[in-house]
């Protein structure tokens, strides 16, 4: 039996607003043979997330639900994912009593919505149970069960394991197995090995009608309760129901050892590096906006790179492609005046940009250094470093880049490229480490 996790409260932070889920009716969308008879109630479908482990695998003292993925806690990111999915009304996180308050912290700091909590208990299984108990009162049709630190799950696959157990009763995701499983005899030598061709790995999400695996729950025997690791299974021997397996993609595993927490943080960078606004104070197609947007179009040419004009005072940022962008490259948007920087800062914080994700900001100064000596102009930008020393406590990684504005059209070229390949690498690292340079190109 697992020992209970220890504890470690998420520090106070501020406030976003979430995505706020729409109504509980289930997808009308779906196929009319998911189950729902024509005129019947369209089901309710509500969500369990075990959360009580320790993480003993992961190694580390925070229980590994609760450990930091680009400065949020894994926890966040799962919730987030079923936050988007507006037909799940309700979605029960089971955590130790221990750490109820590091869970509410969460919840307030990244403004969670249609959440409630339920005691973990000292097994799996056992905080699923408690999760299902939270929802008996008002119970849903469906019931989606997903681990709490398996974080990319996206509507897709719940959308597909949840019709499948409204006509089979259960369904759960499976994906190719990656190597093959053995079973070793008593001398510890190899008594036989599966054929991998014919078996599959069990992942979440997995799906039920709520009274299959409820009752199934009810009935289970303390060694299942203590030692069984399958929802699946307690559904054919308690309810004989048998799950109906879908394949699911590759992103379902399961965050367990220190190398999927890398791995987690890998897969996130990459997520929100996918788009890049340049940010410019002219319409002008030969400004030097309009020219280092072409060039970082070549350079990255599998990131969406858009642009928008701002006026001199910083603009409104709502003119931002705000949902999915968190790379702002500002090209001589805002002079070396420190204020306008700072308005134009203010308003993107305003927007909530930066709550969920490091946003990565890049103030671009184009100048001909022919003409300003680069001592005195890398001195008149040096207000970026302490600028960018505050910003990064608000999760605003600000740095600068001085591009020589050659007369020279090769010089030219040549600055436009190296800046370029300088902005990929901030955008792509998004390294705090990073925050405050004033790099040259
Ligand atoms: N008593 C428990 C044990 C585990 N879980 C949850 O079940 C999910 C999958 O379990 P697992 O990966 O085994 O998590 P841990 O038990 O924390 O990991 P370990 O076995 O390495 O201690 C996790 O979200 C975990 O928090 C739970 O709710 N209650
Ligand atoms: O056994 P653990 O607690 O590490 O993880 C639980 C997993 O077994 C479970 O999430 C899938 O195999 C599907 O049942």
């Amino acid at each position: 039996m697992k020992p209970g996790p220890r504890s470690r409260p998420a520090e106070p932070g501020i406030c976003v607003s979430g995505s706020s889920g729409a109504g509980s009716a289930f997808p009308a969308f779906l196929p009319s043979g998911a189950g729902v008879e024509p005129g019947s109630r369209p089901g309710t479908v509500a969500a369990v997330l075990p959360a009580g482990g320790c993480g003993e695998r992961m190694g580390v003292r925070t229980p590994k639900q609760f450990c930091r993925v680009l400065e949020r806690p894994l926890i966040s990111y799962t919730l987030q994912a079923l936050e988007r999915v507006c037909w799940i009304k309700d979605i029960v996180v089971a955590v130790t009593a221990e750490n109820m308050e590091a869970m509410r912290s969460i919840i307030q700091r990244y403004r969670h919505k249609r959440i409630s909590l339920a005691e973990a208990g000292a097994t799996r299984h056992r905080s699923i149970f408690n999760g299902l108990k939270a929802l008996a009162e008002d119970q849903p049709d469906v019931v989606i069960i997903h681990d709490a630190v398996r974080p990319f799950v996206e509507e897709d696959i719940l959308l597909r394991v949840v019709t499948a157990a409204k006509e089979h009763g259960a369904a759960g995701a499976i994906r190719p197995l990656v190597s093959t499983v053995i079973s070793p005899s008593a001398d510890g030598c190899l008594e036989h090995s599966l054929d991998r061709a014919k078996h599959r790995a069990s992942e979440m999400p997995q799906a039920f009608l709520f009274d299959v695996i409820y009752k199934a729950y009810q009935q289970c025997s303390d060694y299942d309760f203590e030692f069984g690791t399958e929802c699946l299974q307690l559904a054919l021997k308690y309810s004989h129901t048998k799950a109906k397996l879908v394949e699911g993609p590759p992103d379902l595993w399961k965050v367990t050892y220190k190398r999927d927490l890398l791995a987690a943080r890998s897969v996130i960078k990459e997520k929100i590096s996918q788009e890049i606004c340049v940010v410019m104070n002219t319409k002008d197609e030969e400004s030097a906006g309009h020219l280092l947007k072409e060039v970082l179009k070549k350079e990255l040419n599998c990131v969406n790179v858009t642009s928008t004009v701002l006026d001199h005072t910083g603009g409104n940022v709502q003119k931002f492609p705000t949902d999915q962008c968190y790379s702002f490259i500002c090209v001589n948007v805002v002079s070396s005046e420190f204020q306008e920087t700072q308005k134009f800062l203010s308003t993107l914080e305003e927007s909530g940009l930066p709550l969920l994700y490091p946003v990565v900001v890049v103030l671009v100064h184009c100048c001909d250094l022919t003409l300003a000596p680069l001592a005195s102009k890398m001195e008149s930008l040096m207000w970026i470093r302490s600028l960018a020393e505050d910003m990064k406590k608000r999760n605003v990684l600000l740095s600068g880049l001085l591009l020589n504005y050659s007369k020279d059209e090769q010089k030219l070229q040549e600055s436009f490229q190296q800046g370029a390949s300088i902005i990929a690498a901030l955008v792509k690292e998004r390294s705090s480490a990073l925050a405050g340079q004033l790099l040259l190109a």
